[in-house]
This record gives structure tokens, sequence and C-alpha cells, in this order.
């Protein structure tokens, strides 16, 4: 699909600089023949940047190279390998590199030449595309030792939008940064190269035995929105943790580009859900708590179901939903929530209606999920912006809580809270965020860590500001394929008529 879309991007440029399909049988993926009719000024900054030579099989002449960055690369028109067959309906059969740029010279105003494109259906993945990705791994070329050239090389951190230039080799793309295309592109690792590496480093989990905190390693169905609820399932998440710690989850691939969009954000558009996830104790509800006090005109919340009973100081639609076990369970069995659990015989959930119904206040919705349910609401309805609120190194996570005084506190079974403020309860945290973001890092689109609160909230604010007022930002391509049908049963014919698709 892409490889159609960028093949038809360079169609319309070049039907945009006026030329003309010179073929009897036109075939979009047969090799085309392009009559490009240009100003001999245009032409000319077309030529800039490339170089021409003559085939030695062939005899014929082919753009030999294009400077990356450089006008002829810039204007699309031509690529490497293109072959040249006239200028001026003249024949260039025969004729040597040299005799070309007399006959352009002697080009008046206008200089048409016909132009044998040399890509294939199958070169099109690795010809010029514009093709956007965000980085979701800092790339630091001092620290690389195999970059063929430091100075050719682009730094980046994770979250910046690239846009990648080249393909062409397996092990090294050259991309540059969205706000900066006008400079030439650099190298970077390509895909399969950062995957390779990542898998070289052996996975810590692989080689530690783990420790498995009931009160730290949370259940996927409940979490903070249902404090009181994770307890019941922890035993599942532990064993989910063990299997990872054996390996079962190695196939899972390590964060490296996404594939992004331009997102136009109009004033009448939703605010694009927020969601918030990291490990228990991290300081979610803490960051959370901050943002809806400093500004709750903007920022809202979503309001439980549950099916135990109301307390005297609870109001309806306010703490919670409260419904009976029968439409809970006919919420589930209509896909209603995001997540969902239960805790001593009572069901708790989120619905995705309970989000709706933020957005439609015209608030920020802050969601705060497991990771495994981001999926769940992974689309261009949501257009989830995903934070990882990550924990500091070991020494700045001690001093921090502690000078907080802060325990962690959970709940077992039979009732009792217990605190746990064990340099292993720290050690585990940090444990979790890793495995967090080794198989979820692909959905965060930013990272905070949370040692001092002030300053983690600061950033956190500030970035969430700047996100909700950018008239561009960029969303992963997959919310592009999100289709809506709009469709009517008619009675009379028994038949259903799409009357939209889009
Ligand atoms: N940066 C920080 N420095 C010191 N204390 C912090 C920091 N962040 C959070 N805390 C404190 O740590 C405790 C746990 O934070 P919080 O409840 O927000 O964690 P959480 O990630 O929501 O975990 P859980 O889901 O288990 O509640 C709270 O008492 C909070 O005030």
């Amino acid at each position: 699909m892409l490889q159609a879309h960028i093949y038809i991007k360079r169609l319309t440029a070049l039907i945009n600089s006026t030329c003309y399909f010179h073929s009897p049988s036109f075939d979009l993926f047969a090799s085309l023949h392009l009559l490009v009719c240009l100003s001999i000024h245009s032409l000319i900054t077309v030529l800039k940047g490339a170089t021409i030579k003559r085939d030695t099989s062939t005899g014929a002449i082919v753009v030999a190279r294009i400077m990356r960055g450089g006008a002829a690369d810039k204007s699309g028109l031509i690529h490497e390998g293109d072959e040249l067959r006239e200028v001026n309906g003249v024949s260039l059969e025969h004729r040597k590199p040299k005799e070309i740029l007399p006959l352009l010279a002697r080009s008046k105003d206008e200089v048409r030449f016909k132009i044998i494109p040399a890509y294939s259906r199958e070169e099109m993945s690795t010809t010029k595309q514009k093709l956007f990705v965000r980085a979701l791994f800092d790339y630091d070329p001092n620290q690389d030792p195999s970059i063929p050239c430091k100075d050719a090389a682009l730094t980046f951190k994770r979250g910046d939008v690239l846009q990648i230039v080249s393909m062409e080799d397996d092990t090294w793309w050259q991309a540059c940064h969205l706000e900066d295309s006008n400079s030439g592109a650099g190298l970077i690792p390509s895909k399969e190269l950062h995957e390779r590496r990542v898998a070289l480093q052996r996975p810590k989990a692989l080689f530690q035995p783990q420790r498995v905190n009931p009160c730290v390693s949370l259940p996927a169905g409940l979490r903070r929105s249902f404090r009181l609820g994770r307890k019941s399932s922890w035993a599942k998440e532990a064993a989910r943790f063990r299997r990872w710690s054996a390996g079962v989850h190695s196939s899972i691939c390590p964060p490296t580009y996404i594939e992004v969009i331009p997102y136009h954000r109009e004033p009448k558009d939703r605010h694009r859900v927020v969601i918030l996830v990291g490990p228990s104790g991290v300081g979610v509800n803490e960051l959370k708590r901050r943002l809806l006090i400093s500004d709750p005109d903007r920022y809202g919340v979503t309001v439980p179901h549950t099916t135990r009973e109301k307390k005297r100081q609870e109001s309806e639609g306010v703490d919670y939903h409260f419904v009976s076990v029968h439409m809970f369970e006919e919420l589930i069995l209509s896909h209603r929530f995001i997540e969902y659990g239960s805790y001593r015989g009572h069901y708790y959930g989120t619905s995705l209606d309970s989000v709706h119904r933020v957005m439609a206040e015209g608030k920020v919705c802050l969601l705060d999920v497991h990771p495994s349910k981001i999926k769940r609401v992974y689309t261009s309805e949501f257009k989830p912006y995903v934070v990882f609120v990550k924990p500091p190194r070991i020494e700045e996570l001690r001093l921090t809580r502690r000078r907080a005084k802060f325990n962690l506190c959970c709940l077992m079974d039979t009732g009792d809270a217990i605190f746990l403020s064990q340099e292993a309860d720290f050690q585990d945290m940090i444990d979790l965020a890793e495995n967090m973001e080794r198989q979820y890092g692909h959905l965060f689109d930013k990272v905070i860590v949370n040692g001092d609160i002030a300053s983690a909230f600061r950033e956190l604010r500030s970035d969430l500001e700047k996100i909700q007022e950018a008239r561009v930002q960029w969303v992963p391509t997959e919310w592009s394929f999100f289709c809506q049908l709009h469709a009517i049963w008619s009675r009379d014919t028994n038949t259903i008529i799409i009357i939209n698709f889009c």
C-alpha cells in the first residue's frame, strides 16, 4: 500500500511538472515512457545535484547519482538509473554524456526530454519516498563504534520525527530531522540493525532470578482506577512475569521506528486521550492528581462502573456507576470495557463510554490503564497520547522517596496493609519499568522520569499543553486506515445500502 502510495506521489509530481505519458500501452507498474516538459530554468535546477553516465552494457545515457538533499533530489523528478532517451525530440542513442550539454544549451525557453524511469514495483521501497517515522530510541553516533562515518550520521532522541530519505542499505538508512529537512541527510541504524543490536543485548530478565513481588507486579485488568481490586489477580500477573523471565516473550520486537503521518488538528476536534502508564508506586496517580488540580477545566477522569453497593457518602455517576451484575456482564459481552476485573466478589471496570463522556465535555481525558490495554483505545477515534512514567535510577529513587517519607503500601487478601520500603521494592519497580518499556515501548509517545516530583509534573504539564495546542501532530499511520462505514438497512429490498465509506 505504501509502495503504491509513493508511486502515485511520484507520478503526481511528474504530472504537476507538465509531463505527458507517451506509452501506447500504459501500465502503472510497467516501465513508463514519460515525456517531461520543463522550462530551461527548472531543467537546470533539476539536473543540479545529479550526474549522468553512459551505461556500458546497454549504451544508454542514465542518471548515475543523485546527491541526497541536492536540487535534483528535492525535485523528486529524476532518480538514479532513469534513462534519458530524448532531448527536444533528439534521440540520445549512441551519444556520449559530453554531447548532451550542447544539446541542452541550444534549447530556448523549454526543454522536453523523454525519460524511462528505472524503478520497478520491487524497487519502490528503496527509492526516495516521503516516509516519516518517529524514533523510539535515542541514537548518539559518538557512542556507536560501528557507524561507518560519524560525521555523516544523524543524532536523534526518542520521539523525534525523522524523514527517511533512503532505505537502500539494509544496515544504514539515510534520514533527516523533520524541522531540518533542508540540510542533507545523515546515516541512522536501520530497523533491522537496531533490532539485531537489541537482541544481542542479553535481556536482564533472562539471567537474573526474579523475585516476584505481588504488590509491585500488577494485574493487567484492575489497577489504579480500582486500587483495592489489584490484589485478587496478582498471581496471574506474577505468572506472566515469570513467563517473561523464562523468555516466552523473546519474540517481542524492540522499539525502533514507527511510521507516522501528520494529523492537522482542527479547533472543533476533540482532545486526544492521555494515557498514563508506569509500574505501581512510580507516581502515576500523583501526577494525575496534580494535573486535575492545576486545571480542572482542561482535564477530566473517567467514572468507573462497579457492581458493589453504594456507600452512604458516594454518589451515582460521580464516584462510580453502580450497576447490577447482569448489566455489567452485558457490558462485558458487548466489549464496552477498556479494562475490568473483580475484587472480593464485585466487578469493577472502565468503559469506553466513560471516556466518550469526558471527551464530549471538551476535556482531555486522563486514563490510567495497564499498558496491555492501550491497544483497546489505540484508534483514530481516541488518538491516545501515551505517557510512560518511569522511575529514576535507584539512587535517586531511594533519595526522593525516602525524603518524601514514602512507603509502598499493599493490601493483602486478608485485608491487612503491609508497607514495603526495602531496597528490593525499588529494584522491583525499576525492573518492572524496564519490562514494560521493552514490551510496550513502541506505544509510548513520551517518557517522563519521575525523580523529583515537581520537575516531573512541570515537564508533563508543558508537554501536554504543547500537544493540545499544536496544529500538526504526528500520529501512527495505522490510524489513517481506520474506516467508518455508514450504512442503512432497506426493509423493501432487504439489503444493506452503504451511504458513506470514508
Ligand atoms: N517523585 C516523587 N517523589 C516522592 N514521592 C513520590 C514521587 N512520586 C510519587 N510519590 C509518592 O509515592 C506514592 C505512590 O505514588 P502514586 O500513588 O502516584 O503511585 P502510582 O504509580 O499511582 O501507584 P499505585 O497504582 O500503586 O497507586 C505516593 O505517596 C506519592 O505521593
